[in-house]
């Protein structure tokens, strides 16, 4: 009989499930897409139940496309969109749609949560991190300050994978990356801050039970198991955020290896051994899904989400030139971005369209194109989206080398890594050769490497990662672009601090 696993990533885009063997092969993989609703400027929601059916649709896609056995498939891993909060009546019913990890929302109830806090140092102590707009906490007292008839009916609430599992498995649970992500982890302690909780006079019973990320949570049901194919019983582990997840899907497992992922949102992540806190609080200390260890990690909002703007926006050119190619449009554009220089003549883009966390926790922040002359032209638009978007996880990155922590190794992933173009501007502008590796399925290959762990086929998730990754691509900063890069960056910088104010202004204005 095989060893098969599964890995379940409920993303903001849609789902991606996979399935591998105990030598970590993938062995089919399927996606079911959503929509997000945006209902007023700053607001991003879903609806849970969309999560729930693109898992059980993928799952199904699985157990077909791989002709897997319900026997062979001995656990699942759960990932997904960190942050989002899955409000729950006494009958286990979704009381209103998900506030997501973008909702720029709770500005309000962040200050809140800091002043019961008892100040922003007490909060950093309590949880090893600042209340953003983006975290949990600040979104169930937005609840209860504005929509205080649903607040009272609130029994539990759970983040978007640990909605998937409970309908998976009947079980209110979570593991420590994620719920790091709430705000009401103490990341330290690895359990729920209850000082926290009860300075912000929320009842303990509303969260679920915190596991490791590799210990079992609970296991199919008879009803779900018959709907998708699978076996009652099948254990499902706790699985990780999907950043966590991701890194253990690239390796990020021991100190000095750092990830890169240019998706929707840019994330650069690092291993930590002890608890590393940036006293600024400007990078988040999260629990790792490897048991007893930790992470920094930067977060750009919309870094490779800039270029997708841009292809929906302004991109109408391009995208006619990619469909008589018959090819992707993302390959005609970076294609025009590499007619323009490095440094594009002085053209330069913040990527802040829907505000930013890392380094700058500015909900106000806005996109802008900063140089314009009339020698600008397309490519130097596209080449300066991309340099800015690349220039903000350099931030993140510059952050966590000011923790200490070395950077030896740097690993892409996510959309924008599937670009060489990318990859090479990446390289120049870290000032570092940066590697891709074989496996590019991120957060849910993480999580069914947690399951093949945490059902007991694997004596550890560093093991497990060093028999199965590999990198196997590297492109090395070119010299003369490298050099100019140096000179663009500080200025990248300087802009953003030249326009904050005005940003805020320019917020109320709409
Ligand atoms: N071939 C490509 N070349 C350059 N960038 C790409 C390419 N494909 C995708 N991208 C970038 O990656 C982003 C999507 O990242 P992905 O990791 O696939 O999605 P998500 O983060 O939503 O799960 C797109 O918005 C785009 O910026
Ligand atoms: O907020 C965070 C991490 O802190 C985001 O990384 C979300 O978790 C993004 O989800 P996807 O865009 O990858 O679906």
């Amino acid at each position: 009989m095989a060893n098969v696993f599964l890995g379940i990533d409920v993303g903001t885009s849609g789902t991606k499930s996979l399935a591998i063997d105990a030598k970590g092969k993938i062995l089919a993989s399927a996606t079911a897409t959503y929509p997000i609703s945006y209902p007023k400027p700053g607001w991003s929601e879903q609806e849970p139940e969309d999560w729930w059916q693109a898992s059980k649709a993928t799952i199904r896609q699985l157990v077909k496309k791989a002709k897997l056995k319900a026997a062979d498939v001995k656990g699942i891993g759960l990932s997904g969109q960190m942050h989002g909060s899955v409000f729950l009546d006494r009958k286990d019913m979704v009381l209103r749609p998900a506030l997501l990890w973008n909702d720029q929302r709770t500005g309000e109830e962040c200050a809140e949560i800091e002043s019961r806090a008892g100040g922003r140092a007490e909060l950093l102590r309590l949880v090893a991190n600042p209340a953003l707009t983006g975290f949990t906490a600040p979104k169930i007292l937005w609840l209860r300050n504005h929509e205080p008839k649903v607040f009272d009916k609130v029994r539990k609430v759970l983040l978007p994978k640990d909605y998937v599992r409970f309908r998976l498995t009947g079980e209110y649970a979570t593991e420590v990356s994620d719920a790091s992500g709430t705000l009401l982890l103490d990341v330290a302690g690895r359990q729920w801050s209850r000082p926290l909780l009860e300075k912000l006079e929320l009842d303990p019973d509303l969260l679920p039970t915190c596991y490791e990320s590799e210990e079992i949570s609970g296991s199919l049901t008879v009803q779900v198991a018959k709907e998708v194919g699978l076996a009652p019983g099948t254990p499902v582990v706790g699985g990780g955020g999907d950043q966590a997840a991701g890194a253990v899907g690239n390796g990020i497992v021991s100190r000095g290896v750092i990830s890169a992922t240019m998706g929707t949102s840019g994330v650069v992540f690092a291993h930590s051994d002890t608890v590393e806190t940036d006293p600024e609080g400007r990078l988040h200390t999260f629990c790792h899904a490897v048991r007893g260890k930790w992470h920094v990690m930067g977060v750009i909002l919309s870094a490779g989400g800039s270029l997708q703007w841009y292809r929906n926006e302004l991109g109408d050119y391009s995208v006619s030139r990619a469909k008589r190619k018959k090819v992707d449009p993302y390959q005609i554009l970076t294609a025009e971005a590499a007619e323009a220089p490095p440094g594009s003549e002085g053209l330069f883009f913040l990527p802040y369209l829907t505000g930013e966390r890392t380094p700058h926790a500015d909900p106000h922040a806005r996109g802008a194109w900063i140089g314009l002359t009339p020698r600008h032209g397309r490519a130097h638009m596209v080449r300066s989206l991309m340099e800015g978007a690349t220039y903000a996880m350099k931030d993140s990155l510059e952050l966590i080398k000011g923790l200490g922590i070395p950077v030896e190794e740097i690993r892409v992933s996510g959309g924008g890594a599937r670009s060489p173009f990318w990859r090479q501007l990446q390289a120049d502008i870290y000032g570092q050769p940066v590697r891709t590796i074989n496996a590019e399925e991120g957060p849910a290959y993480g999580v069914a490497l947690l399951a093949a762990v945490g059902t007991g086929h694997f004596k550890s998730v560093p093991e497990i990662c060093d028999r199965v990754i590999r990198t196997v691509r590297k492109s090395s900063p070119k010299k003369k672009a490298a050099a100019m890069y140096e000179k663009c960056y500080p200025e990248f910088g300087n802009l953003y601090r030249s326009l904050k104010g005005d940003f805020a202004t320019i917020s109320t204005l709409t």
